[in-house]
């Protein structure tokens, strides 16, 4: 997939940035960059007319003696000794424009990330760009800068070579100048050809880089022991980092060839022109001096052309890389297309989902179709329904983290895709059946979800004492302060159910109008869970509250219940009107309540 931006548009782009990075390394940079290009010019003509000195004064001519010779070597030792300096200078704000560079592009690909809408998450080839937008800005697009350094240097350098060159016989700079062409071919099809495999190799290298992940994380160390699988993996592994070794070594196979090619020719070119200034000393036409001269021109040129012809193609790919960066930057800029209302908080009438379908990109068919309900502001919502029904899809609409791909959601009259991004979220809450486990300490882990109130231990504390878990929070070896998890050093593991209530009280921590809970108590023990639902209407008072769950005990907390099957709303009422409509929840409630009752014991099992 080529990058929508031209060379162009993505260099007027980054330069603007790299200026904001820091604007003295940047002229630190260029200033030694250029005091580094007439250095070398002038070595030239030193060692010219050091070796004729030299010569005079090893034949006896010399007028002067040592002493001009010895000014001579003075000279070459000073402009050297500038170099080394300037050299060393250079490359200390190479090191602190890299790391200020790299920064700045990270942060900027952080914020673009979470301004992205959340279904960008659910194309793979999104993925894809993700991990090639990270590449680039680690790998490549911040070198551009001194890549185009390079290649100014070199440019000056090489020009004031030709001059020399162009001096001794015209023929030698046309002669230099032909060695350009193959050796810019060859480069330019290297560079074309290596991001075209880069960008062929994204999905592989992603399997692989996941697989080598999981061989090695927490996440997977039980699965792996418990089903053998570690052997498989590896060899999946490494049958996917085979396959990209291959085609990169195969472009490496061939890009030799090429460039072997090009280096003969090249030799053929400087060989012919070391005779012609051989010829030209054999009849009497130069000097030694001269003679040394002309032929450490001549390398130096022939080395300072190939670097010439490898920073633009370095530039060209670089160039490539950097417009991966620009169009992800740009993609995101265009995502944020909200209204610019507020939230109305508090809700005073209600939320009316109308006619509301979504179908995840890339996906068949719709994960829900044509859901029509109100809730009234204040009301508590169970929704309920088999795997795949549409639950979670629903709760990411309500909480606007989906667009609708049809219908509409409204607060009070007020379309969502009215209300700004910032205020929308502000006043929701969330609990997903995957929360993040911070590997932070308690009061933290509960402070993020508000994080104008991080810092308040008194509403911490009292938010903590509402959802029942002071006692358990004390009894951890530092209390607030103990950090969770055991993947930092000191930190304290926690159960999976201790962990979900760590994260209820965090969205119950937040200030919120609405709130939705995937499967918040699927993991919490029956007295823990029934405390909770009893708690509930107490956390939620005031509010308007969705939960997905599976155990339909708990909808009897709830004000109504909705029921959806394979995406539509197939029910909707409280407890007692859908047992009395004795249908497709009742079904599933029966069901349930079955395993706890005297008729379901191990005959009915068959056992
Ligand atoms: N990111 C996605 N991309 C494509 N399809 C998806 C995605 N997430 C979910 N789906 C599909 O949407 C449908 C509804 O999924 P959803 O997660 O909303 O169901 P659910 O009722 O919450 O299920 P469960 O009870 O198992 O959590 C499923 O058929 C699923 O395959």
């Amino acid at each position: 997939m080529e990058p929508s931006f031209s060379k162009l548009q993505t260099l007027r782009f980054l330069l603007p940035i790299l200026w904001k990075i820091s604007g003295v390394a940047l002229v630190l940079l260029i200033g030694i960059t250029l005091i580094q290009a007439v250095i070398p010019i002038a070595q030239l003509s030193l060692t010219s007319k050091l070796v004729e000195e030299a010569a005079q004064l090893f034949q006896g001519n010399s007028v002067s003696g040592l002493r001009d010779v010895w000014l001579l070597v003075i000279l070459q030792f000073v402009l050297l000794l500038i170099s080394a300096l300037l050299g060393s200078v250079f490359k200390y704000t190479q090191q602190f424009f890299n790391e200020r560079a790299t920064l700045y592009f990270d942060e900027m690909m952080s914020t673009k990330v979470n301004r992205l809408p959340l279904s960008y998450f659910d194309n793979h080839l999104n993925y894809d760009r993700l991990q090639r937008t990270s590449f680039s800005i680690q790998m490549q697009g911040i070198s551009i800068v001194f890549i185009m350094l390079t290649m100014i240097q070199s440019i000056i350098t090489v020009t004031g070579f030709m001059v020399v060159l162009y001096q001794f016989h015209w023929l030698l700079s046309v002669g230099m100048f032909l060695l350009v062409v193959p050796m810019l071919w060859t480069y330019l099809y290297e560079s074309k050809a290596s991001f075209k495999l880069f960008v062929q190799q994204t999905p592989d290298e992603r399997m692989s880089s996941f697989l080598s992940y999981l061989l090695k994380s927490r996440e997977g160390a039980k699965e792996l022991r418990v089903f053998e699988l570690a052997d498989y993996l590896i060899g999946k592994w490494k049958l996917i980092s085979k396959r990209n070794i291959e085609r990169k070594l195969a472009l490496e196979r061939k890009t030799i060839g090429i460039s072997l090619g090009m280096q003969m020719i090249s030799l053929a070119l400087l060989s012919g022109m070391l005779l012609f200034a051989l010829n030209t000393g054999a009849n009497g036409r130069l000097e030694i001096g001269q003679y040394v001269a002309l032929v450490q021109a001549l390398f130096s040129t022939q080395t300072l052309i190939q670097g010439l012809a490898q920073g633009y193609s370095n530039l060209h790919q670089n160039l490539l890389h950097a417009s991966e960066v620009v169009s992800f930057v740009r993609l995101a800029d265009k995502s944020d297309q909200r209204g610019k209302a507020d939230f109305p908080s508090p809700i005073k009438q209600g939320i009316v989902v109308n006619n509301l379908s979504f179908q995840y990109d890339g996906a068949p068919s719709p994960s829900i179709e044509e859901l029509s309900f109100t809730v009234k502001a204040g009301e508590t919502i169970a929704i309920v329904g088999d795997n795949g029904a549409g639950k979670t899809t629903l709760a990411k609409c309500l909480l606007g983290l989906y667009s609708p791909s049809s219908g509409s959601i409204a607060i009070d009259g007020m379309d969502y895709a009215e209300i700004r991004a910032a205020s929308l979220r502000s006043r929701m809450s969330a609990i997903f059946q995957d929360f993040v486990q911070y590997p932070f300490p308690v009061w933290e882990n509960i402070g993020l979800g508000e994080l104008a109130e991080l810092n308040n231990r008194d509403r911490l504390k009292q938010s903590a004492e509402q959802a029942n878990i002071v006692s358990f929070i004390d009894k951890l070896p530092e209390g607030w302060d103990t950090v969770l998890g055991i993947q930092f050093d000191g930190g304290h593991e926690l159960s999976y159910g201790q962990w979900q209530r760590i994260a209820l009280n965090r969205a119950f921590f937040r200030d919120f109008d609405v709130i939705v809970l995937d499967e918040p108590t699927a993991s919490l023990d029956p007295m823990t869970e029934a405390a909770i639902f009893e708690n509930l209407m107490m956390l939620t008072r005031g509010k308007t509250a969705f939960f997905i769950t599976h155990r339909l005990g708990s909808c009897r907390f709830a004000d109504r219940i909705i029921v959806l099957k394979e995406g539509r709303l197939v029910e909707s009422g409280d407890h007692e009107t859908l047992m009395n409509k004795d249908g497709e929840y009742a079904a599933m409630f029966r069901k349930q309540a079955g395993w706890y009752t005297k008729e379901w014991n191990k005959q009915k099992l068959g056992v």
